[in-house]
C-alpha cells in the first residue's frame, strides 16, 4: 500500500502577463504548498478500482471523469505498467477552489504509481505526464515552493517560507478556472519581484482576483474577514478562487483567526495549516 498526500497549492502571487495564441495565459506565479491536502492510497488489486470518500466526495462521485483515473491511464501509456490497482481518494479539499485539489490528486496518483513501478519522481517522462494533465500538475508533482512561468509548468524551485502559519478559507462557491481567465482584462501589470520570498509575495498580486470577484461576490466577504484578523503578513485569493488565504506571524494568531471565522461563518470551509 502506498499513500501520498495531495497537498493544497497556494499562489502566493499570480501575475497574468498575456494571452497566448493557444488560448492559455502566460503566468508568473509564486507557488507554495501547505502541510494538508487530500489523501490518496494506492494498492495492488485484481482489477482496477477507484473510490472517493471524505467531505468533498459527493460532487466528484457524480462526474464520470476524474483527474486521478486520467493520471493512472496516462502513466500506463507512458510507462507500460499494466498491473491493475485500487485507488482510494479521501477528498478533503473543496473542488474547483483555486487550491489545485484536482491537480494535486493527479500529481499524487503519478507519484504513487511511480513509487510502485520504481520510477523516480523527477523522471522527465513523469513530468511530461503531469504537463499533459493540466497546467498546475507539474507544480503539484514537485509540491514545493517554486516560481512558475509559461502556463505554470516552467518551474524553478526556491527555498524559504517553510513553517509559516496559513489559514485557508472558502465560502463554498465553486469557480470555473476557464471562466475566470476569460474575464481577465488583458492588462499586463508587470512581473513578480525577486529576493526575500515573503516580500516577493507581499509586493505581488493575484491578477485573477478582480474577475473571480465579479463571478463570485462571496470572495469579497472572505477577503474582508481575513483582512480584519490581527498579525497577518498578507491576505490574498489563491489561483482562480474562491479560496482565500492569510499568512500569519505566528501559529496562535492563525488559530485565533480560525476560531473567530469558524464561529462567525460556520458554513465556510476553514483550514488552519502551515506552508511546507
Ligand atoms: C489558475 C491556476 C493558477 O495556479 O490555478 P487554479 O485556480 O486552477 O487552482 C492555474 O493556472 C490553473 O491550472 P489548471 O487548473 O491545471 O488549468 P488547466 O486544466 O491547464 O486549464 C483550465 C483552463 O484554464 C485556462 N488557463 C489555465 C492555465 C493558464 N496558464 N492559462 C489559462 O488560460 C484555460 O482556459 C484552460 O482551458
Ligand atoms: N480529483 C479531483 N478533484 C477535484 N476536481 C476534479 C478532480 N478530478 C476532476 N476534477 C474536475 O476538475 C475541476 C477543477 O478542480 P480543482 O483542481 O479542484 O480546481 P482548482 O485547481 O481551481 O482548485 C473540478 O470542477 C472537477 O470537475
Amino acid at each position: 500500500m502506498i499513500q501520498e498526500i495531495a497537498r493544497a497549492k497556494l499562489n502566493l502571487a499570480l501575475h497574468v502577463r498575456h494571452r497566448r495564441s493557444d488560448g492559455y495565459h502566460a503566468l508568473e506565479t509564486l507557488f507554495a504548498f501547505v502541510r494538508d491536502g487530500d489523501l490518496l492510497t494506492l494498492s495492488d488489486a485484481e482489477t482496477d478500482r477507484f473510490a472517493i470518500t471524505g467531505p468533498f466526495a459527493a460532487t466528484l462521485q457524480a462526474e464520470s471523469d476524474n483527474l486521478v483515473t486520467r493520471a493512472r491511464d496516462r502513466f500506463r501509456l507512458t510507462f507500460g505498467d499494466d498491473r491493475p490497482c485500487a485507488i482510494l481518494l479521501d477528498k478533503r479539499l473543496p473542488v474547483a477552489s483555486g487550491i489545485g485539489g484536482g491537480s494535486a490528486d493527479a500529481a499524487a496518483a503519478l507519484r504513487a504509481l511511480a513509487t510502485r513501478a520504481g520510477v523516480r519522481h523527477d523522471d522527465p517522462d513523469l513530468l511530461a505526464c503531469a504537463n499533459v494533465l493540466g497546467s498546475d500538475v507539474p507544480a503539484c508533482l514537485l509540491s514545493r515552493t517554486a516560481i512558475g512561468r509559461g502556463r505554470g509548468e516552467d518551474l524553478v524551485p526556491v527555498d524559504g517560507l517553510g513553517g509559516v502559519p496559513a489559514l485557508l478559507v472558502n465560502p463554498g462557491v465553486g469557480v470555473s478556472t476557464a471562466a475566470v481567465f476569460e474575464r481577465w482584462d488583458g492588462v499586463d501589470r508587470g512581473s513578480i519581484g525577486s529576493g526575500d520570498l515573503l516580500e516577493v509575495a507581499r509586493s505581488g498580486r493575484n491578477d485573477l482576483e478582480p474577475p473571480a470577484r465579479s463571478l463570485a461576490p462571496a470572495i469579497d466577504g472572505v477577503l474582508a474577514v481575513l483582512a480584519r484578523q490581527p498579525r497577518t503578513h498578507m491576505v490574498r485569493m489563491s489561483g482562480s478562487g474562491a479560496t482565500c488565504f492569510a499568512l500569519f506571524e505566528d501559529a496562535p494568531a492563525c488559530a485565533a483567526a480560525a476560531e473567530a471565522i469558524r464561529s462567525a461563518e460556520p458554513g465556510w470551509w476553514c483550514l488552519e495549516t502551515a506552508l511546507i
